[in-house]
């Protein structure tokens, strides 16, 4: 008997920490693009950012696990913090793609990568594996020249970000409703982010 596709919509990140704009984010394009899953992925070592030191891959993990652990549609995949190296999203997608044959991959982006997504390694590779999911800003002009591999979805803009947090923890400032209530009495337990990096 043939199995049903399930559609799955990675969420990739460096999540240092993971805060409630991933999370919003990642129900609307689950929503709006009709997706089964969100499988949520931190990076072992972001291709394109330069940071001196990311908090541990075993905090960042237990971070995102907290946070979507009340979501029925929501999972978590370490399979970029089991391998070494930085996470091409390619080298990642060639793993998924052969060991969930019955899978249907997109990937999960902020419109601001959108431009940038063709830097990507093994770009036109990728593009055989995965779609592209954009979150627009409702009524932005799209780029049609990205309307080719990208998917735009609509979401209310929330300017927060992982430095923000980061930023708001080591200055002593509430982090309240930006992150989960667990990641933020996590936050505080292991004493992260007190001084900037
Ligand atoms: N507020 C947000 N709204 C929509 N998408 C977001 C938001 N914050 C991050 N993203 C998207 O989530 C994905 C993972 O982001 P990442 O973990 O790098 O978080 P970040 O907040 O951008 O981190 P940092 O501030 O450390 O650079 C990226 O595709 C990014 O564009
Ligand atoms: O594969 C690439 O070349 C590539 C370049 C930039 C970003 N990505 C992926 O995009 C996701 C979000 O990246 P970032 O830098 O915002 O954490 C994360 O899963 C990265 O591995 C992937």
């Amino acid at each position: 008997m043939k199995h049903a596709v399930k559609k799955v919509g990675m969420m990739g990140g460096t999540f240092d920490p993971i805060h409630c704009g991933h999370l919003l984010a990642a129900e609307q394009a689950r929503e709006q693009a009709g997706l089964d899953e969100i499988w949520f992925m931190p990076t072992h070592i972001p291709p394109h950012k330069q940071r001196d030191s990311l908090t541990l891959a075993e905090h960042r993990l237990n971070m995102v696990q907290m946070a979507v652990a009340d979501h029925e549609a929501f999972r978590v995949t370490d399979i970029e913090l089991r391998r070494e190296g930085p996470s091409y999203t390619y080298d990642t997608m060639v793993q998924l793609t052969q060991q969930f044959p019955d899978c249907q991959f997109s990937f999960i982006i902020g419109g601001d990568m959108v431009k940038i997504l063709p830097k990507w390694y093994q770009f036109q590779e990728l593009l055989r594996m995965v779609r592209f999911i954009g979150l627009a800003r409702p009524g932005t002009e799209l780029d049609r020249e990205a309307s080719e591999y990208v998917t735009f979805v609509e979401m209310p803009v929330w300017d927060i970000s992982s430095t923000l947090i980061r930023e708001k923890a080591a200055a002593g400032k509430s982090i309240r409703y930006l992150v989960p209530a667990a990641v933020e009495r996590y936050i505080k337990e292991n004493r992260f982010y007190e001084t900037l990096d």
